[in-house]
């Protein structure tokens, strides 16, 4: 890790670490009470000491009242004080969360827009993992070990000797559960990888079932899976093989330790260097102080995988910090300037589009026109900032896109992108982008659409629930729904990438109709398209080729352009997409009847 990779992996964990101390308060309640649960947990074995050596050799009643009346109150009060420590640490655990949880949403979020690969529910597990520990029997364990030392200083007081026979049988029972973690950890590790991997994967293959029962492809993928989940499974079976071999080995330590103290406690008393209520007191006590240290013995198994999802959670917060507020500039009217434009997909720097320079005046329909990867779809992302320019500037009237609040700028633009997608959710919230919810700006919307009518005659209309990505809707539908989202609250600009790419010849004529609606709304709208027959509606044109802008002016001077021959070979191929020649007039010798014939059609 490069120094400045490793200087913002130490300012995320220090997010992490001031999220948690923003609930400093909470810790130093938690601490108070821990300390007086611990001293009241002192009562049974005071008690049991005062029960033996003063009640019994005095036979005097009352005293075992008053005894046992005040043992009574501190046990009442302890269990009060475990009630509010709980709910304490209750509160700090909602809280934790609340902090940081929206804040790990918005970093996956990023995460996913710059890569798209990652399992966007690990953050949140693993911030879930990271609040169960922080939050959990390992808080209680680390406010209750540091009166161990009370507890040992009891014993000594009892007898050094039983005090150094508590204090060697610790030392060992801490060496035990050191090496447990040792030997376990490696295979721990590996087991929560593996897990985290084979799920990822089996929920992302699971979720194309149609493709998978379609091609009978379940046994091959089944079969992968099956390699991870058991490897998986060897290094969790491995890990639990040595840790129930070493907890057994514990277990009778533990045991013996807590019986020899009672020997030697017993031995003491035979050579009348204690009393017997000191040597029950005794093992009582050895029996508390050791609680908390098998408790933190416990929490260091967890702690690999801890410290793995602490790690993961530092990388993804250093890599993508909180979202930069920008700026809310005023509506705008729509006009597009582009200058000197190179952008890269998110993940790299090999640029897929060079020198993209152009002004759409507000209002005006442009259509982008080209080749198959010559980056129609990569510019449609940078119009409307999901990708931002490595070098040059996309403006929406002057202010640069990358200037604006995100959020608001997303309000002023529309985008329909190449591979439609819609969330679980009604129709209605889907169109209405999840925010609140204004029905005549929903109908308004699907109305320009020109998607209305077809809401209606859904099951529950507008309020028909659509599945995972849509599901429910045909792609024809879908595109239609997604169309209506694009055009929501009337946006300034909007960007339409093959908007009828799943549509019939009745769907081309409708998207024919949005699009006049749209010019006639005075919204600035950018189409990528494979089909000629939008071009009528174009006020501009452009040709890209090889993620470069091959020509770009009013429509009819590239058509002239193209059809005089003057255009490039590369910008005649462009305009030529071939899936279309078997749908439209055969090309003439510089390749651009297409769209030019139909165009003169029309
Ligand atoms: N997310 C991405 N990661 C890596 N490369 C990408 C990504 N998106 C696009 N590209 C690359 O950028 C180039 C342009 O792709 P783009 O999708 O913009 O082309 P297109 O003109 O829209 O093609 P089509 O008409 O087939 O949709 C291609 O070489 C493609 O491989």
């Amino acid at each position: 890790m490069t120094t400045g990779n490793a200087r913002l992996a130490d300012q995320a964990r220090g997010e992490l670490a001031r999220a948690l101390l923003s609930y400093k308060r909470s810790f130093i309640h938690i601490g108070v009470f821990s300390g007086v649960i611990n001293i009241l947990m002192l009562a049974p074995a005071l008690y049991m000491l005062q029960v033996y050596d003063r009640v019994l050799t005095s036979n005097n009643t009352m005293t075992l009242l008053m005894l046992s009346l005040m043992v009574i109150m501190m046990y009442a009060l302890l269990g009060a004080l475990e009630w509010v420590r709980s709910l304490v640490v209750l509160r700090l655990s909602t809280g934790f969360d609340r902090t940081l949880a929206p804040r790990v949403y918005d970093a996956a979020f990023s995460a996913n827009l710059k890569s798209g690969k990652l399992n966007a529910a690990q953050p949140l597990e693993d911030l879930q993992q990271l609040r169960q520990f922080a939050t959990g029997q390992s808080l209680f364990a680390l406010f209750d070990a540091p009166w161990f030392p009370v507890y040992l200083l009891v014993m000594f007081m009892f007898h050094p000797l039983l005090g150094c026979f508590a204090l060697a049988g610790t030392v060992i029972l801490m060496f035990v559960g050191w090496l447990n973690e040792r030997m376990t950890r490696p295979h721990l590790q590996q087991a929560g990888f593996l897990a985290m991997t084979s799920r990822r994967d089996a929920s992302a293959n699971l979720r194309n079932a149609e493709v998978i029962a379609g091609m009978g492809m379940l046994a091959h993928l089944r079969q992968r899976w099956a390699t991870q989940h058991l490897g998986y499974v060897r290094e969790q079976n491995l890990a639990s093989a040595r840790m129930s071999a070493i907890q057994g080995w514990n277990k009778g330590l533990r045991l013996t330790i807590q019986s020899l103290a009672l020997g030697v406690g017993a031995w003491l008393v035979l050579q009348h260097e204690m009393t017997a209520g000191m040597m029950i007191a005794g093992s009582i006590l050895l029996g508390r102080a050791l609680a908390p240290i098998d408790q933190l013995i416990g929490a260091s198994r967890q702690w690999s995988s801890v410290k793995e999802a602490e790690k993961r959670l530092s990388q993804l917060l250093a890599e993508f910090p909180p979202l930069e507020t920008g700026m809310d500039f005023p509506c705008p009217a729509g006009a597009l300037n582009v200058e000197s434009l190179t952008a890269a997909p998110p993940t790299q720097t090999q640029p897929v589009l060079r020198g993209i320079d152009f002004t759409l005046p507000a209002g005006e329909t442009l259509v982008i026109i080209g080749s198959s990867g010559a980056g129609k779809s990569s510019l449609a992302r940078c119009l409307v900032n999901a990708w931002s320019p490595l070098r040059g500037c996309v403006r929406l009237d002057d202010a640069p896109m990358t200037q604006w609040r995100s959020e608001a700028l997303g309000a002023r633009i529309g985008y329909l992108p190449q591979d439609v997608q819609l969330f679980a959710g009604s129709v209605a919230e889907n169109i209405a982008r999840f925010g609140d919810m204004d029905d005549s700006r929903v109908m308004d919307a699907a109305q320009m659409a020109g998607v209305h009518e077809l809401i209606l005659q859904l099951p529950e209309g507008y309020q028909t629930l659509l599945g995972e990505n849509g599901m429910g809707l045909s792609g024809g539908q879908r595109q239609r729904v997604a169309l209506a989202r694009a055009l929501y609250d009337r946006p300034r600009l909007v960007v339409l990438d093959e908007p009828n790419a799943n549509l019939d010849q009745a769907g081309d004529a409708m998207l024919a109709q949005v699009i006049a609606r749209i010019k006639q709304a005075q919204i600035t709208c950018v189409v990528v398209t494979h089909k000629p027959d939008i071009l009528k509606q174009a006020d501009k044109l452009m040709v890209l080729h090889s993620g470069t802008q091959a020509d770009f002016g009013p429509t009819a001077e590239v058509m002239q352009r193209i059809q005089r021959g003057n255009a490039p070979a590369q910008q005649v191929s462009a305009v030529r997409p071939p899936h279309l020649n078997s749908r439209v007039t055969p090309l003439n010798r510089t390749g651009s009847a297409d769209f030019t014939q139909r165009r003169e059609g029309a």
